[in-house]
């Protein structure tokens, strides 16, 4: 592909006239790992919101390439590419588990109902589907059919990782994906992530608080502080030789390792 998969022209969100994110541009490349980084309350989810549709922001605009090689501002497509691009080209990674599952139905349930949504209809496919997801993700196939609700919030995770994956998104929006979880069970996710998105190829934007995440995980990083983002570039390259003042400061005090 010779083009961005998502360019963010100049957007920007305000609540009640305050600042959450300000004039962000940038272009994200098929493959590609982009880390928004940053202090509470700098803007990243909001930013992260804009991007995937999930609120309008005030100003600017996100383009992206669709599958069938047009590209096209979000705020234009028709309601049925809007639904394609959630259910199926899109992927969602919530910080909580259960914003991202349902609760109610099975493992393999959850996994099984976004393949039904994208027009999978013979129940023997979907299982099988779910169930080498789940050895994907590293969860035993003897509990597909136990409720979420049973499951360790790491297995929750990595199931909501499964459900998402699934229908082979090209683009996966994570919003700290490894937040509230026990640092060894941190670190196992990581691992099992940074393995799926290199084998699939994925382009993910996946907005952390934690510096070590983004060295883990990125490709680039982009720094935002009060909603404007105030350095950008590859991540090694940031993270050994930052030049925001605010970004050298954020990068001695975390990551002293
Ligand atoms: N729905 C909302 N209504 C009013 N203000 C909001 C709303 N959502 C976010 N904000 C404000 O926008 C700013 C940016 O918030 P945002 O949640 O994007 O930051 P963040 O970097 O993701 O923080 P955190 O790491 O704590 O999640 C904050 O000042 C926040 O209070």
């Amino acid at each position: 592909m010779t083009k961005p998969l998502l360019v963010a022209e100049n957007i920007s969100k305000y609540y009640d006239g305050r600042v959450a994110c300000e004039k962000v541009n940038f272009e994200l490349w098929p493959g590609e790992v982009l880390a928004i980084v940053g202090e509470s309350g700098s803007g990243k989810t909001t930013l992260l919101k804009c991007l995937s549709m999930q609120i309008a922001p005030n100003a600017g605009r996100v383009l992206y390439s669709l599958r069938d090689g047009r590209t096209e501002s979000l705020s234009d497509l028709s309601e049925a590419e809007r639904r394609f691009l959630m259910r199926t080209d899109w992927g969602f990674v919530h910080q909580d588990p259960r914003e991202g599952l349902r609760m109610g139905v099975s493992a393999g349930a959850n996994v099984g109902e976004r393949l039904m949504a994208v027009g999978e209809r013979h129940y023997g496919r979907i299982r099988s589907t779910a169930l080498d997801w789940l050895n994907r993700v590293e969860i035993a196939g003897d509990r597909i059919d136990e409720s979420p609700r049973n499951y360790s919030g790491g297995m929750r995770q990595r199931l909501q990782i499964a459900r998402n994956l699934v229908t082979a998104p090209r683009l996966v929006f994570m919003d700290e994906p490894t937040g509230g979880l026990d640092v060894s069970v941190q670190a196992r996710l990581l691992d099992l992530l940074r393995g799926l998105v290199r084998t699939l190829g994925l382009s993910v934007v996946i907005v952390t608080h934690d510096l070590a995440v983004a060295r883990l995980l990125s490709t680039r990083i982009l720094v935002m502080q009060q909603g404007k983002v105030i350095e950008t570039g590859l991540t090694d390259q940031v993270l050994e030789d930052p030049q925001a003042p605010y970004t050298q400061l954020l990068v001695s005090s975390v990551l002293q390792v």
